[in-house]
């Protein structure tokens, strides 16, 4: 697993902070099984001279009533949290937190208050009657869902970075489990009655963890001669409020291991494993939690190479040991984890890592042809849904579902084509393309429809959208949304996108979304971390370069027609590299602002080629730092009819 040296590093490792909220916590922990023990050998007593005690019965009860959470509780969860950042996404419910680097860490955790847009209230009935910025947003605003610069200070949707911190320390949300924790202490403390002496020597050495005159006045010895119930009933209460003490001082103490985390502590520097050792790793049973610790120790030392590194090592061994264990950790296999590792620094590339591992928000677009955002909200509040507007202000016809006791694709507005459920960056495409009514629009890759129907919506119904897909199968599904949402402007086709310029052209807007190998939508299908080969992307940019040639010759020069491509995928081949093929093939085209006024910049070099200088137009998406599905959007504009 890598020996360890002693060293002085400055950066604190998420496993030590895990070890310094252990340990501030340990003795508290310990020092509660210490009481209830106490307790339970005095009931005990109690039941060996022939008389009746309820003692755990009425010190749990009591527990609950104040509801404090207990220690115990909340020391086990904050592990399991941990924990849970070092199991692959098939293993593991979805995670929130992230295996993120040191400094990461340290700079984001601290600052209990950054994330609070983060996690933005959810929408009540009363919020959006009564709240008048609630209000504004949820307003009569169905048709104007073009982003406005001017009027938003910053568009850009939630980062997701932020809110890991607060799961690591939000203690608070344990709380829910506190009476199940509680109900278990009985039955440790009778497996652990037959522990003699020196089990009560460990717990009192253990006080020493904290101070608590409050402790030893509240549980004397002398406390155990009274076991008659009025006796235990004081007791307990005493319990309760020695509990809430801990608690209180146990998160005094957190707050204050967060608020001062050393700048240099005296810790092990890391040592990478020797080929036998991983030879003997391979063949046996990887454990792990060890392997991520190691994925944080090599980020560290990357991030201070000169300072940690061993001399005898070089950038590239950590490098490649690093990428073997986050293959190993995520389940990627080795082609796509390198081509990832191409795109992102290594510590943005975990942190993308990490959000695959959970699912993006539930998004909804509001269907303008036969409802409002705010009619919508209020019928699906109604149904007790939990929603709120899309968070960054660039939509206005989009809602974020947090939580349902209906199925959101089931609800009477949902089967009457009240509203699509669609992600967020779905939208942009979309709103790139920007139709007007009375336009004559293509769609080239169309199925299901989630963005054909908004394009319909947009235009009002007016002019005509051909919406186009090779897939016979997927246009039933087209034809499906196009009817529930009462969509009326479109023409439906089945042609392979390739041939359409023969079929006809003209267009004053092509939308291709085309198909692509799905890198950006990897917490939807994670079967993409394996499934795609070099040459399935081969295959696939091919296809790609040859659909946008297409769309640019269905576009109508006279009418400066206007072609959107977009993939669901962030590699650069299928993204930049396609569109900088199509403006080398197609000259009478040029790039334009997508008209999106977040999200990064496309690439204009990319690992020594470089692109035309207009791909820092294009724009991409990610879902570790838009928390919503990576996206890529190109937007061109024809200049003139001549291919040369
Ligand atoms: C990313 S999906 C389109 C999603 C759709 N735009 C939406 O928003 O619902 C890509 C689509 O391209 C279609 N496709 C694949 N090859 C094609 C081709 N040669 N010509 C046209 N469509 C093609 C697939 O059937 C698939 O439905």
């Amino acid at each position: 697993m890598g020996r360890k040296a002693k060293n002085k590093q400055d950066v604190p490792l998420p496993i030590e902070i895990e070890k310094q909220v252990g340990k501030t916590t340990a003795g508290l922990r310990n020092k509660l099984s210490y009481i209830t023990h106490k307790n339970q050998k005095a009931a005990n007593n109690k039941k060996a001279s022939g008389k009746k005690t309820n003692s755990n019965t009425i010190s749990f009860v009591k527990a609950e009533d104040h509801s404090p959470a207990p220690i115990k509780n909340t020391v086990k969860n904050i592990s399991q949290k941990t924990h849970n950042q070092t199991i692959p996404s098939n293993k593991r419910p979805a995670s929130k937190s992230s295996i993120t680097p040191a400094k990461k860490i340290k700079s984001q955790s601290w600052d209990s208050d950054e994330n609070e847009a983060d996690q933005a209230p959810v929408a009540e009935q009363s919020d959006i009657d009564q709240n008048s910025s609630e209000e504004e947003d949820l307003s009569d605003d169905a048709n104007d869902d073009t982003p406005d610069s001017d009027k938003e200070q910053s568009n850009e949707p939630a980062d997701p970075r932020t809110q890991h911190k607060k799961m690591l320390f939000d203690l608070d949300s344990e709380s829910e489990s506190s009476q199940s924790e509680l109900d278990d202490i009985p039955d440790q403390e009778e497996h652990d009655s037959d522990l003699g002496s020196d089990q009560d020597d460990h717990l009192e050495d253990s006080d020493e963890e904290y101070d608590s005159d409050k402790v030893n006045d509240s549980f004397s010895d002398s406390d155990d001669g009274d076991n008659t119930i009025a006796g235990l009933e004081r007791k307990s209460e005493r319990l309760t409020k020695l509990q809430s003490i801990m608690d209180e001082e146990g998160e005094k103490e957190l707050l204050e291991s967060k608020l001062h985390m050393p700048a240099l502590q005296e810790t092990e520097v890391f040592v990478l494993p020797e080929a036998d050792e991983i030879e003997a790793e391979e063949s046996g049973i990887k454990d792990m939690k060890s392997i991520q610790v190691r994925i944080q120790e090599i980020i560290n030392v990357l991030n201070n190479f000169t300072r940690l590194k061993q001399s005898d090592r070089s950038r590239s061994d950590y490098i490649s040991q690093l990428q073997s264990d986050l293959q190993f950790v995520y389940g990627y296999n080795e082609y796509l984890l390198t081509k990832l590792m191409e795109i992102f620094p290594i510590s943005e590339l975990v942190e993308f890592l990490e959000a695959n591992e959970s699912p993006r928000p539930i998004t909804i677009r509001v269907n303008t042809l036969k409802s409002k955002r705010k009619q919508v909200a209020q019928a699906l509040i109604k149904r007790g849904v939990n929603l709120d507007v899309i968070s960054g202000k660039w939509s206005k016809v989009g809602l974020t579902i947090y939580e349902s006791p209906v199925p959101i694709g089931a609800t009477p507005e949902y089967m009457s084509g009240l509203y699509m459920i669609q992600s967020a960056s779905s939208f942009l495409p979309v709103l790139a393309l920007d139709p007007q009514p009375n336009e004559r629009v293509l769609d080239m890759s169309a199925a299901p429809g989630g963005k054909s129907t908004y394009v319909a919506a947009l235009m009002q119904n007016s002019g005509i959208v051909f919406v186009n897909d090779a897939n016979k199968d997927r246009t039933r599904a087209l034809v499906a949304n196009i009817h529930r949402l009462g969509v009326t402007n479109t023409l439906v086709s089945n042609y392979d996108g390739r041939e359409f310029p023969k079929v006809m052209g003209g267009f004053d807007r092509v939308l291709l979304d085309a198909p692509c190998s799905g890198t950006g939508v990897i917490s939807k299908d994670p079967s993409v971390k394996t499934n795609k080969s070099e040459a399935d992307f081969v295959m696939l940019t091919q296809l790609q370069k040859e659909l946008l040639i297409a769309a640019i010759d269905s576009a109508s020069a006279s009418k400066a027609g206007i072609i959107v491509y977009s993939t669901c995928s962030i590699t650069v081949d299928e993204d930049e590299a396609v569109v900088n093929y199509a403006l080398s093939k197609r000259p009478n085209v040029k790039l334009v602002e997508t008209g999106i006024d977040f999200g990064k910049s496309g690439f204009t070099s990319f690992r020594g080629k470089h692109f035309d200088s207009s791909l820092a137009l294009t724009k991409r998406f990610y879902p570790h730092t838009n928390n919503m599905d990576g996206f890529f959007v190109a937007k061109f504009q024809k200049v003139s009819n001549s291919k040369k």
